[in-house]
């Protein structure tokens, strides 16, 4: 049975943002996976690309696994999850997955690359990001969250596909 949902995007999107605010409010437990990739490694982020993609993308893998076994939990994943198709089929056994579609230029004019490894060389690495992967996240997604204006209009669109999804029963404890 799916009861989590997990948050897909470009880096800098609101991944982060809106997982731990959506979680606060529906009363779920919050994992930002990049954290969970920390603590399960006992690595940073930097260090486990230091060793290199691949390594760093089996544990990504591996924690997409570990993930299954959790419920009613939001999930803000890393920018890269698509990049694997066996990441979005673990997924998907538990949960929802919804895209924040946040534009490049508001990523770009938001986004603070410091403690990001992939974009500290250079703000444009974000373009080809976007053009390589905007079509994986739309069809990895099972609902499209619009994020152009203000946060609380994204988070309102999350809730009513939560209500939609019936995960509402957990959610009414929390009113
Ligand atoms: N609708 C919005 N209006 C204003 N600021 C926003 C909006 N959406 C996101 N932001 C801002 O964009 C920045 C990046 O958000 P956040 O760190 O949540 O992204 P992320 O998807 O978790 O990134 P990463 O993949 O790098 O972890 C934050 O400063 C956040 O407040
Ligand atoms: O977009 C990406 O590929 C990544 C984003 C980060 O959140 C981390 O998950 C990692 O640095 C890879
Ligand atoms: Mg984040």
């Amino acid at each position: 049975m799916k009861t989590n949902i997990v948050l897909i995007g470009m880096p800098g999107c609101g991944k982060s943002t809106f997982g731990k605010r959506l979680s606060k409010e529906i009363d779920f437990s919050f994992i930002d996976m990049d954290v969970y990739i920390e603590t399960y490694s006992s690595q940073t982020i930097a260090q486990l690309w230091e060793v290199g993609e691949d390594h760093f993308r089996n544990i990504e893998t591996a924690v997409c696994k570990l993930l299954t076994k959790e419920n009613y939990t939001i999930v803000s994943s890393g920018g890269g999850i698509i990049k694997r198709e066996e990441n979005i089929r673990l997924l998907k056994k538990t949960s929802y997955i919804f895209f924040i579609d946040r534009p490049l230029e508001l990523i770009m004019r938001d986004i603070d690359v410091s403690g990001r490894p992939l974009l500290k060389n250079d703000k444009q690495t974000l373009v080809g990001l976007f053009e390589q992967r905007i079509e994986q996240y739309r069809a990895a997604a099972d609902f499209i969250i619009e994020n152009d204006t203000t946060p609380a209009t994204a988070v309102q669109q999350m809730h009513t596909f939560i209500q939609h999804l019936k995960l509402v029963e957990k959610e009414s404890l929390s009113e």
